[in-house]
Order: structure tokens, then sequence, then C-alpha cells
């Protein structure tokens, strides 16, 4: 079982939005909450237990929150402090995603992505939660529900419960949970409200090594947190120590081509090599693929810095083969970061950072490539091609097929990627054509 993460009270309280008394001036919650229903769409909420009239922006019902006549429920882990507890909290979340994703849970809940943070605190780490929407209010769910978080979370774990008044207002009801003997505790109850909807998205500032890594030295930190949880972990670590700091390219050329599964990289990386006398790298290489799966199925945190620490794994492959010839690559840094952004940042394009966000740049210990080309082609296109091809998906491109939004997000961030950005090449005409136009994008870049 993984060791429990503490969920301070305070905390609790602070997001239950008491007000000091009932009659002072009724304040927002300094704890808002953002949750991704069906269609990408965010909600933005807080609580409210002031007498008067919401304040503005804090006074509207959030809508497609309580399925009718159903009923909703959300809790989530506190933001760990250490990069220890850190890891050990995405464990648990990702646990408890899988517990929410089986029975009795399955058929009639939906379970979606909820973010709780601090409006006032972009420093302050968001906490990761649920919010489960059941379509019919029922008893043994309820149950079920609270002897999940008596078994996972520490002691009293803390349950909130979204139902509708009479008087159409949504209202939560924060309850602690004791023993499974001792039952529950109801600590308050507050009126459920729109909260402004914040200039950037709250995972936003916290992208940088926790999903999108910028040294080796921080996503190396994560493995080395997780070797006494996944065993895998110090391979990879005794493979990325073989590799030199800082490995300086060679000479020739070095080309990534990028793109979503099935744009055609593979088709056009092996032509490269075949016309450039090129060698061709992949990443991940070789070297870890016996231990991808294990890393696909950890959360964000520790995937995303095993997929950053294949990258360097890759870069000292590259400085050693561009000393000797031209060197094309499968894939590469980012490939890593447009699949982080497009995970963790919930909702819409429109919900990525900005542009010009450090978490579009290249790290500075990272061997840099000379030209990135990026394959775009229609989804259509996409999907008729992958379907062409019959490969086995990752969780990821089943994703990508599924989910328009997800694909327009990973899309989006490649294309804001800087330093070197990303050349784009219309990938959607035949192969010849489209080997011609990435010749002509090299050629325009090397021109002697
Ligand atoms: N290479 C790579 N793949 C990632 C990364 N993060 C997530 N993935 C997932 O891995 C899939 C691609 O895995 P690859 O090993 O490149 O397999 P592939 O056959 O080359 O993929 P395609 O050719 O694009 O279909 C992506 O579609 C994502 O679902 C990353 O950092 N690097
Ligand atoms: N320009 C193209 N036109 C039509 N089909 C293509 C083209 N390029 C690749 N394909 C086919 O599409 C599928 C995916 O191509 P692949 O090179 O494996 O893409 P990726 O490596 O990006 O996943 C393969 O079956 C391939 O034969």
């Amino acid at each position: 079982m993984l060791p429990r993460v503490a969920l301070s009270p305070p905390q609790l309280l602070r997001s239950m939005a008491l007000s000091p008394s009932r009659h002072a001036a009724p304040v927002l919650t300094e704890r808002c909450f953002v949750a991704e229903l069906a269609g990408s769409e965010l909600v933005y909420f807080t609580c409210w237990s002031g007498s008067g009239p919401p304040a503005p922006g804090g006074s509207v019902r959030p809508r497609g929150f309580l399925p009718r006549p159903g009923r909703c429920y959300s809790f989530c882990i506190d933001a760990a402090q250490s990069l220890r507890e850190r890891v050990r909290a995405a464990r648990l979340h990702k646990q408890l995603q899988q517990k929410l994703s089986q029975a009795p849970f399955g058929a009639g809940c939906q379970v979606l992505p909820l973010l709780s943070y601090c409006p006032t605190d972009a420093a302050a780490a968001p906490e990761k939660g649920f919010l489960v929407q059941v379509a019919q209010a029922a008893p043994e769910t309820e149950r079920s529900l609270e002897e999940l978080l008596r078994l996972h979370l520490p002691a009293p774990a803390h349950l909130c419960v979204y139902q509708e008044a009479e008087d159409g207002q949504l209202w939560r009801a924060l309850w602690r949970l004791k023993g499974a003997a001792e039952g529950k505790e109801r600590l308050g109850r507050a009126r459920v409200v729109t909260a402004p909807r914040p200039d950037r998205h709250p995972a936003a500032s916290h992208l940088l090594d926790g999903a999108v890594f910028c040294s080796r030295e921080a996503a190396r930190r994560v493995l080395e947190e997780c070797m006494a949880l996944i065993p895998e972990a110090k391979a990879v670590l005794d493979l990325v120590d073989k590799c030199p700091d800082l490995p300086k390219k060679g000479d020739f050329p070095v080309i990534v081509i990028e793109g979503l599964d099935a744009t055609g990289k593979t088709t056009v990386t092996q032509s490269l090599k075949d016309s450039l006398n090129a060698i061709l790298l992949r990443s991940p290489p070789s070297c870890v693929s016996q231990w991808r799966k294990t890393f696909d199925d950890e959360p964000t945190l520790i995937r995303r810095a095993f997929y950053a620490l294949t990258n360097y794994i890759v870069a000292s492959e590259i400085a050693k083969e561009s000393t000797k010839s031209p060197v094309i690559i499968d894939r590469y840094f980012h490939s890593t970061a447009a699949y982080a952004i497009a995970t963790e940042i919930s909702g819409k394009v429109s919900d990525l950072p900005p542009l010009h966000h450090p978490v579009y740049c290249w790290p500075k210990d990272l061997l840099k490539p000379d030209l990135v080309i990026l394959l775009t082609v229609s989804p259509e296109e996409r999907i008729r091609r992958l379907q062409g091809r019959g490969a086995e998906k990752t969780r990821e491109e089943a994703e990508l097929e599924v989910n328009s939004f997800f694909r327009q997000k990973v899309e989006e961030s490649y294309r804001r990627m800087e330093n070197p950005s990303c050349q784009l090449v219309d990938a959607s005409r035949s192969r010849e054509e489209v080997f011609e136009n990435v010749l002509h994008q090299i050629k325009k870049h090397f021109p002697s």
C-alpha cells in the first residue's frame, strides 16, 4: 500500500471557506477549483459561506457541475512539499484514479480531473484531486467513496458532497471521515459559486520540473526518489550516468523529425537515412524500450522524468554519431514537452500557457539539433493512416484518437516550441511529395 499523504485540517478548512464570522464581510475562499467537464470544458468554482450576496464573479452557480438528479463528490490530495512526498502523492493520485475507474464506481460515475489552487498565490502548488459525478445518488456509492478515502488517505480523510438546495443553489458540505466504526462528522457547509477565470491555467506555473524538465539533474532527482518504489529507475539512472554532461554536437547536420503518431515520421526518417547516408536514432532509444511500459503507467511527474532522461541518453549518441555523419532523429525533446504540456493542462488549446512561456524553451543542458521538422496532417488523414498501419497504440495515442482537444493541444504545443522552433511540413501529400518538401526544408537550412 502506498504511504499516506498528510492532509492537514487547516488546508481543508481553508478550502471550506469558513469565514471568520457569519457577520464579517463575505470573502471568496482562499482556494479555488477548476474541473474539466466532458468536452474539455473547464469550470472554475469556489465556495462561499458569507451571509451577503457573493462578490462579483462569484455569484453564479457553475454550470454542468451537478447531474440532476445525481450527486457530486470531490476530494484533493495535498500538494506535498518535498520531492519525496511529491513522488508519493503523484503515485497515490494515480492509484486513486485507477480505483475510481473500477467497480463499484465504473458505469454510473463520471470521474473528472479537479485542481485546487490559490488564486492569490501562483507559487502555491496546486492540489490534484477528483470530482466524481454520480448520475443516481446512491448510498452505496457514497459508502464506497468513503471507504476508498479511509483506506488510502491519512485519517481523518475529508470528503466534499455537493447537493442542490430547494432554492436551486448548489451547496457543498465538507465531511470529516472518522474510523469506519465512528462514521463521519460534517465540518461545515458553503455555497458553490463560479470563480473568476484566472489569467493562466493554475497548472501552468508548476509545469517546469513537474512535467517538463529543463535540466538533466531535475529529471534525475525524480527517478532517484523512485528507486525504492520502481526497480527499473536505477537501471535508467545507471544508463544516464554513463553519458557525459553537456555532450557537444559534431560537425554533421542533426535533424529531428517530429509529429503526432502516424504523421509519417518513420517513413520520412527512413528515406532521409538512405538518401543522406545518415545515422537514424530514435527517442526513447532502444536501450530503454523494455522499461517504457513501466514508466508509461506512472503518473506524469515520474513518466515525464523518464522521457526527459531518455533524451539525454540519445543526446550522447547524437554527439558521437554527428562527428561521423548526418544524424536523423525520430522524436526528441519537443515530443516530450508537447505530450507533457497537453496532458497536464486540462481544457483546450486556449488554456495552454501563452506563447514564449518558459515551458516551450529547449533545456540549456540538452544537445540542441540544427533543425526540427514537424510533420502535420489532417486528423482524418492521420486516422486513416493509423488504421492502415494497425500498430499497437500507447494510451496517449488512443487518447489522441478519441480526444481531439488533447490532439490539438499536443500539436499547438509543438508549434510553440522555441530555440529551436519547428519547421512545419504538410505531410498529408504523397510519400514522394512529403519527402521532397522535407529535403527542401533541409537544403534551405543547410545551403552549402
Ligand atoms: N518518443 C516519445 N514518445 C512519447 C513521449 N511522451 C509520450 N510519448 C508517447 O509515445 C508515443 C510514441 O512512441 P514512439 O516510441 O515514438 O512510437 P512510434 O511508433 O515512433 O510513434 P509514432 O511513430 O509517432 O506512432 C507517442 O505517441 C506518445 O503517446 C516522449 O517524450 N517521447
Ligand atoms: N505520405 C504518406 N501518404 C500516405 N501514407 C503514408 C504516408 N507516410 C506514411 N504513410 C503510412 O502511414 C502510416 C504511418 O506512417 P509512419 O511513418 O509509421 O508514421 P509515424 O512514424 O509518424 O507514426 C504507415 O502505414 C505509412 O506507410
